[in-house]
């Protein structure tokens, strides 16, 4: 029986190293290590598949990602047009760059073009220890190419699958790698899987992706005791360039995390089948088969609905708040509402909605954002940072009850905007270092929107906009009778007002909003001249 997996061979040596090299990093506190995944690839130019998939995968799944390219290939999802492999010696000089300084957890491979280059990977393992090794047999691409021809068979037979925690073959890798067997039912699978596990890899996943008559997505999982069978539904989609790849990448990743081997394949699974759902529909390419969102973040279509600009403090100028229990008093669906106030000049929009649950709140949200992207005015949600992420929301506004604005600009990233509710300059410094974009203060007046909630006055007001770093917006029963006053003030910092019963507690919202825009209007220039 072969050695069956470098983290048998190796694991002392492995984590003695990391118990030194961390120590040593923590005595001069450069901070702690982070899972780390070594692709060996190929690049892949159209970005779908090898090196790049890897990169993104593990990004994906919080997992630092180093790499060393085997080969450069000139493809699209056409095809693969180019391969030029990189010297072996080059190869070998990356391997060490890389692991005689970092501490790799997981070496993933992928393309190895040649015997030579799988030769030099493995003289590196023996060098340098890492826990685990996943091997992705690449051999021929989906378009039909060779990426490694059939003289590589042997090697990765007897020398490279040994050494072995996983292998993770498609159906086309299997048959080659059993001398050409016929693979057509799942049945065939698992024999196929038995046969590569006497091979030596301690772990056989054979993916059935391109099984054919199969209306699921079936791989089999074997680990010389026990045959799994996982199954999600076959995605109907061209996008499917780089699955393989990215699937014993994750595995690598979910590994480097310390997860057990099946954890990590079910979760690779899982993963994929999340990327390829959401990317379903996306059009990168002239080629049969496309590249997929690794990040879940290209949005197909949505470019049109994008606002011209990031956020500018002057949006804040007439800010509605909406109130759906005062919409429900007036008979008006909210989105009705908020195309009225945007109508009538409200220059930011916050749904807020206390009571509301979350599958009609994310309903709401989505058709007011349609109103509020046609008009190029902002929406803010209140409260709610995971209706803004799944509705795609300009930002958050948050209370000092609700998630802190640190937290909220972690999950939404940089670009969402994120106001705090304040009413102390200590408050506002907080907001500030939080990363929020602006704040809002208040209640300056007392309002039956919002229960136990003292006021601060003017004066309140005051103190907080002169200490302010952020633009701010004055909230709490301002409506048309004191808004000139709030507004001629002249206060630095102070942007506008938000306003909700003055607006949305009213038979016409539409009139409401012009009626107050004008007097805001006023109120700025004459505090200007004054
Ligand atoms: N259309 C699809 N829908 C859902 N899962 C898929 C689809 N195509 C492939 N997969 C999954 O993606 C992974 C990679 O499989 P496969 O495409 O067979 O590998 P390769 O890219 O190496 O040919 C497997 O887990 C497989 O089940
Ligand atoms: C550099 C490189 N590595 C691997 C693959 C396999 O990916 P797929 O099976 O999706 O074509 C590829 N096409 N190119
Ligand atoms: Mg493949």
């Amino acid at each position: 029986m072969a050695c069956g997996g470098v983290i048998l061979c190796n694991s002392f040596s492995f984590y003695q190293k990391r118990m030194v090299m961390s120590s040593r990093m923590q005595e001069k506190n450069y901070g702690a290590s982070v899972p780390h995944v070594l692709s060996v690839a190929g690049s892949d130019s159209g970005a779908g598949a090898g090196i790049q998939a890897d990169l993104k995968a593990c990004a994906a799944r919080g997992v630092y990602c180093s790499t060393v390219i085997t080969s450069v290939t000139a493809q699209n999802t056409v095809g693969v047009q180019a391969v030029h492999a990189v010297p072996e010696d080059f190869v070998a000089q990356q391997l060490k760059s890389v692991l005689s300084d970092m501490q790799v957890d997981v070496v993933k491979t992928g393309m190895l073009p040649s015997v030579g280059v799988v030769k030099v990977l493995l003289q590196s393992l023996t060098e340098f220890s890492v826990r685990a090794l996943v091997v992705d047999p690449v051999m021929v691409s989906t378009s039909g190419d060779v990426l490694a021809g059939p003289s590589i068979l042997s090697t990765f037979r007897e020398e490279l699958l040994p050494m072995a925690n996983i292998v993770t073959p498609n159906i086309k890798e299997a048959s080659a790698l059993l001398g050409g067997i016929c693979l057509k039912t799942v049945a065939d699978m698992r024999n196929a899987a038995e046969l590569l596990h006497a091979l030596g890899p301690r772990n056989v996943l054979l993916k059935g992706g391109d099984l054919p008559d199969s209306s699921d997505a079936v791989d089999i999982f074997f680990n010389g005791e026990h045959f799994y069978e996982l199954r999600s539904s076959r995605i109907k989609t061209r996008n499917s360039h780089g699955t393989g790849c990215t699937l014993a990448s994750c595995i690598a990743a979910e590994l480097a995390k310390g997860s057990p081997m099946l954890t990590a394949v079910r979760v690779a699974k899982r993963y994929v089948e999340t990327a390829l759902e959401y990317s379903k529909d996306i059009l990168i390419g002239n080629g049969i088969q496309g590249p997929f969102d690794h990040l879940l973040r290209l949005k197909s279509g949505s470019h049109s609905f994008h606002r011209k600009d990031a956020f500018n403090p002057s949006d804040l100028f007439l800010y509605a708040v909406t109130d759906s229990g005062m919409n429900k008093k007036w008979g008006r669906p909210m989105v009705d509402a908020v195309a009225a106030a945007i109508q009538g000049g409200a220059t930011v929009v916050q749904l807020r909605d206390k009571d509301a649950e979350t599958r009609e709140f994310l309903e709401t949200a989505k058709s007011c954002l349609a109103v509020c992207r046609s008009h190029g005015v902002l929406l803010l949600i209140n409260d709610r940072v995971d209706v803004a992420l799944a509705s795609d929301a300009d930002g958050v506004h948050v209370g000092q009850s609700d998630m802190p604005a640190t937290v909220a600009r972690t999950l939404l990233g940089p670009e969402k905007i994120i106001g705090v509710s304040c009413k102390t300059i200590e408050q506002a410094q907080q907001a500030w270092i939080g990363g929020a974009d602006y704040i809002g203060c208040g209640g300056v007046y007392s309002t039956n929107t919002k229960a136990n909630n003292p006021t601060i006055g003017l004066d309140g007001l005051k103190t907080v906009c002169s200490a302010s770093k952020l633009p701010v917006v004055a909230i709490g029963g301002i409506n048309a009778s004191n808004a000139g006053t709030v507004m001629e003030m002249g206060l630095p910092n102070l942007k506008g007002v938000a306003v909700v019963s003055a607006l949305f507690d009213r038979e016409n919202v539409l009139a409401e909003t012009k009626k107050l825009h004008a007097l805001l209007m006023e109120a700025s220039s004459s505090s200007k001249t004054q």
